[in-house]
């Protein structure tokens, strides 16, 4: 079988050319990323190591050949997978190499957000010596942090947020409220919003688009903060803006936009009490490595034949490691 790297920002590929090259697999490295560049450049390969290429039904009509694509990372929504589902191409992930750094980078921006690290910081190097500006300030054991989304990375930031001695609280469709689930309780996604000085979002957009708008900032606590680590989409930033600038919430953090990169123009970056990040929050060396290993692993089990660890889709007779 022949792999093809369709796409990789990362600096260089040795570790997933080692692995493929100890298997004995054949690749090629591509720079596509639209439907059209793919269909151009990745024909007659079986399997894709996908980034950020767009990988749509036009894509599998043109190249029969395809039968897997994996992808750097966790989401996969640069997929079509009901189509892959449709063509028989296996999609799949890696759900677990940065459940760590992206609950560390969201505790990270929430704790600048409510300890307002972020704004004295820039009024303290522009020569401003006043604490009061940082006014109010809460302590950590009196505040309860909402997570919503308790899959993987929301259990894990859960955990560490309650290590520092908030009280949580989660949401998640999936599961029944009144229960624990590690150190959160589950409550209702009114009593989430209402109850909680920061919520963090940890679910996928494919289905909460807009989650969070107008009418939900409306109901959080004028003092709360919303830190966004997923995806892009889930917020309306338009309404987000709004709330910002109007004291509807106290702050934001997004790792993640409707647009990556940003719109230049977009003027929700005037606000003072918002901290982006640049859709970094999987990021560490580590997590790096482990990221292009596992891609590259499940590439080598896919095509030996043998049963892959990450299925995203489940397709009839198809096999997985359970
Ligand atoms: N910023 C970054 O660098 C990274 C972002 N991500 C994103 O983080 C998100 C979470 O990833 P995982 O924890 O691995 O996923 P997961 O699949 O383990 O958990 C997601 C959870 O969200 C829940 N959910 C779905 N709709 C919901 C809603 N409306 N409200 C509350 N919960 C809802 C699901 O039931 C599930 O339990 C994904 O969107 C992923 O793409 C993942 C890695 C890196
Ligand atoms: O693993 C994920 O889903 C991530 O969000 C990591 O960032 P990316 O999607 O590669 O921009």
């Amino acid at each position: 079988m022949k792999v093809i790297i369709t796409d990789c920002d990362h600096e260089n590929i040795d570790i997933e050319t080692k692995v493929l090259n100890e298997a004995g697999i054949e690749f090629e490295l591509k720079c596509a990323r639209t439907e059209e560049e793919v269909i151009e450049q990745c024909g007659g390969a079986d399997i894709f190591i996908v980034q950020y290429a767009r990988i749509s039904e036009k894509v599998m009509e043109a190249l029969p050949e395809l039968k897997y694509v994996v992808r750097y990372g966790v989401g996969v929504d640069t997929v079509d997978v009901e189509a892959a589902e449709r063509h028989g191409v296996q999609v799949g992930n890696v759900p677990d190499y940065g459940m760590n750094e992206v609950a560390d980078h969201a505790l990270a921006m929430m704790l600048m957000l409510l300890r307002k690290v972020y704004m004295m910081d820039r009024f303290t190097k522009s020569f401003g010596w006043d604490y009061t500006k940082a006014i109010p300030v809460h302590r950590f054991c009196e505040q309860t942090v909402g997570v919503a989304g308790m899959g993987r990375i929301g259990r894990n930031f859960a955990k560490k947020a309650s290590a520092i001695g908030f009280r949580v609280i989660g949401y998640d469709p999936q599961m029944k409220q009144g229960d624990r689930i590690g150190e959160a309780e589950i409550v209702s996604f009114e009593d989430l919003v209402s109850q909680s000085d920061a919520i963090s979002l940890h679910c996928p957009a494919d289905g909460n688009r807009d989650l969070f708008d107008w009418k939900v900032f409306e109901q959080m606590k004028d003092s709360a903060v919303l830190i966004n680590a997923a995806r892009g989409g889930i917020i309306n930033e338009q309404d987000l803006d709004k709330a910002l600038r109007e004291g509807i919430i106290g702050g934001a953090a997004l790792d993640c936009m409707n647009s990556e990169p940003m719109a230049p123009d977009s003027p929700i970056f005037e606000n003072e009490n918002l901290i982006v990040t640049p859709h970094m929050a999987w990021y560490s060396e580590e997590a790096a490595m482990e990221l292009k290993r596992k891609v590259a692993k499940e590439s080598v089990r896919f095509a030996q034949g043998l049963p892959i660890h990450y299925p995203v889709n489940r397709l009839e007779g198809g096999r997985y490691y359970e």
